[in-house]
């Protein structure tokens, strides 16, 4: 009986054990979904060095005084493109970088992809960021279909599943819409044919962290609609979602949270409605 009563009681030690560690793994699954930091950026400096680019130091004559006198190396400028931005983006976020012109989003971006060092700070990411940008770099000279191949594989498909989503990519893209024109070199594209199709070879794949520059600006109508769906897809799909552009629309139909970059310095971070407004003040007033 006694037996019984200590089996018993391991039991039910061993239902209250398990009863918590399933609570905790459920606490576990749903939180860190929620709140499950992506991207991590910790003070970032970025900085670009021009050689030969000091001012007064570019003439002729002053390149034969060094030569001459021995004195002064190569002349370097330093560009301070990001000035000390801190952020963290979270999974299933889709933020929109803004900013006039110059003012350090290309610059952030690529160096969350991993593209550019950063001078001081750091950038933590969980997961491979893949940046797509209107520069991504694709062969002029392959066809439509070879690029598709190529990206797939660049991007970590198995050749399957590059055979398998091809017709699905050349379909999203539109490129086929008048023409067959994936059996066609890449020169033969328009600009806009050109970014459509990679921003659909890109958006064929789930990504951890996906980084899109002004990509929606170069399609018709009919394709930001259907590149602003899929972003939305991606999102669902556990990544998080960085957009560059300068239509406020494409970031205030995509995006739930804006980022707004100023002469390299992080103006504001929040929620869309209210960057924007911001934003919108700060360029209306600028033009008068
Ligand atoms: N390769 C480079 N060498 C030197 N300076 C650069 C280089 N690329 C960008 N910059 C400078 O860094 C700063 C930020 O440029 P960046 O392209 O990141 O801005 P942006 O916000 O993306 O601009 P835009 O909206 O015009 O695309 C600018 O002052 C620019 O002149």
């Amino acid at each position: 009986m006694a037996e019984q009563r200590a089996a018993d009681g391991a039991v039910a030690v061993a239902d209250e054990a398990g009863a918590a560690a399933r609570a905790a793994a459920e606490a576990e699954r749903q939180a860190p979904q929620e709140r499950r930091p992506t991207v991590v950026a910790d003070d970032v400096h970025i900085y670009y060095r021009v050689y030969g680019g000091a001012r007064s130091r570019g003439s002729a004559a002053n390149a034969l005084r060094r030569m001459v006198t021995r004195k002064g190396g190569p002349s370097v400028r330093v560009v301070r493109a990001v000035k000390g931005v801190t952020f963290t983006a979270y999974r299933g976020e889709a933020i929109g970088l803004i900013g006039t012109n110059g003012s350090g989003k290309s610059t952030l971006l690529r160096a969350v992809a991993g593209l550019l060092p950063v001078e001081k700070g750091a950038i933590y990411t969980d997961g491979q960021p893949s940046l797509l940008g209107v520069n991504a770099a694709l062969m002029n000279d392959l066809t439509g279909e070879r690029n598709i191949a190529l990206g797939g594989l660049a991007m970590g498909m198995t050749p399957e599943q590059v055979k398998a989503r091809t017709q699905a990519i050349i379909d999203f893209s539109g490129i086929n819409d008048n023409d067959d024109f994936a059996s066609l070199p890449m020169r033969t594209y328009s600009s806009g044919m050109a970014a459509r199709l990679r921003f659909s070879i890109a958006a064929a794949k789930s990504h951890d962290v996906l980084l899109i520059d002004e990509a929606l600006a170069t399609g018709d109508a009919r394709f930001q609609k259907r590149s602003e769906e899929r972003i939305r897809e991606l999102r669902k799909e556990a990544g998080t979602v960085f957009l560059v552009s300068h239509n406020n629309k494409s970031i205030r139909d995509t995006c739930d949270r804006v980022i707004w970059l100023e002469q390299g310095l992080l103006r504001l971070d929040g929620p869309t409605d209210e960057v924007l407004k911001e934003y919108e003040a700060y360029t209306k007033a600028k033009k008068k």
